[in-house]
């Protein structure tokens, strides 16, 4: 997929633009880019960042990355994104400069939006105004239950398995490995320590079942209460795997929330719970994917 933050870096071809912030890509966003690709021209995204209402001083937690929802796109099918850097100037413009400058300059012939989608100096700009500029317009009906804000509530109840629902594909955190307290090898389950990114939304506290790089994974996050910890650790042990992960980038999938973390009576009981949360990962159910699917985890024999 070609990525480009400029329409001048877009060439003009007969394209179908699906345009809106995407946090999450999930299955409402979704409809909307397949709106832009049933159309047979070119499927093309507009995408806004930073996030809206982060740039008009809110505070947003985000789902997903800039750069994961441009992989998300991309695996859908999408040809071409154009990110618009959501800046005061971008805010001024009236919509009909907007369409001209951004849609007209790159050949949109079709756009697809939700059918709430506003744009332009004070949110002027609609679907009915594209119409009337000559663009034909795919105006997609939300689909029932589903909204970012929806699944960033799902996620701070630890209820994984209902964002997993609404973004259609398993939910995952994205970081970084670092360094930790070189505590989980001696306890016989090593963890990689991940450096959540930092714009992004993070579940409730808890052991969820999951997977990392191919491989199930039994994943605490919270404040390892046992050692009396404070800051806040997403520690991920990867089942059936040994190797250096330190400064990868690890997408984590949480399928299911196991238990609240918690102190134990000495360091054998808590090794004793975490081996049965790993018998708990062994036969935890990978929530339902209806994008492609890319970790695949046959249940075990
Ligand atoms: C599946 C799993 C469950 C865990 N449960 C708890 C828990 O209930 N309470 C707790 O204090 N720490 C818990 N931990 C975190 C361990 O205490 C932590 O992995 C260990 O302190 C290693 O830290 P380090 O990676 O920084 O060395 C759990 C870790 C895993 C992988
Ligand atoms: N099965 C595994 N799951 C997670 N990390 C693993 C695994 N096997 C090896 N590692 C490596 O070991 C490191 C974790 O060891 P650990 O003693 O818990 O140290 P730290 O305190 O730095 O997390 C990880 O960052 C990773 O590089």
């Amino acid at each position: 997929m070609k990525i480009a933050h400029s329409p001048a870096q877009l060439e003009r071809q007969p394209r179908a633009v699906a345009i809106g912030t995407f946090d999450g890509v999930h299955r409402g966003h979704r409809a909307v880019v397949q709106a832009a690709i049933d159309t047979g021209l070119a499927p093309t995204v507009i995408t806004f960042d930073p996030h809206p209402r982060i740039a008009l001083g809110n505070h947003v937690e985000l789902i997903a990355t800039l750069e994961r929802r441009l992989e998300l796109l991309a695996e859908v099918g999408v040809e071409a994104t154009l990110v618009a850097g959501f800046t005061p100037e971008l805010m001024a413009l009236e919509p009909e400069d907007f369409a001209e400058r951004y849609l007209r300059a790159i050949g949109a012939e079709a756009v697809a939006a939700g059918d709430d989608f506003r744009f332009g100096a004070r949110r002027r700009g609609d679907l009915d105004l594209l119409e009337r500029m000559g663009f034909d317009v795919l105006e997609v009906p939300m689909v029932p239950g589903v909204s970012s804000s929806a699944i960033r509530i799902a996620l701070h109840a630890g209820d994984v398995t209902g964002a997993a629902a609404m973004l259609g594909r398993p939910y995952e955190l994205d970081g970084t490995v670092v360094a930790g307290d070189q505590r989980g090898g001696t306890l016989g389950y090593p963890t990689a320590n991940l450096a959540l990114e930092p714009q992004l939304v993070c579940p409730r506290h808890g052991i969820y079942a999951g997977a990392a790089l191919g491989h199930r994974a039994a994943v605490s996050i919270g404040t390892n209460p046992h050692y009396g910890g404070t800051e806040r650790r997403i520690e991920p042990h990867l089942l059936d795997f040994e190797g250096d992960l330190y400064g990868r980038r690890l997408l984590v999938e949480l399928w299911e929330l196991l238990r609240d973390e918690k102190a134990f009576e000495n360091e054998g009981a808590l090794v004793e719970q975490i081996g049965r949360d790993v018998a708990a990962v062994r036969v935890a159910k990978r929530p339902p994917c209806d994008a492609r699917d890319r970790l695949i985890q046959p249940p075990p024999a």
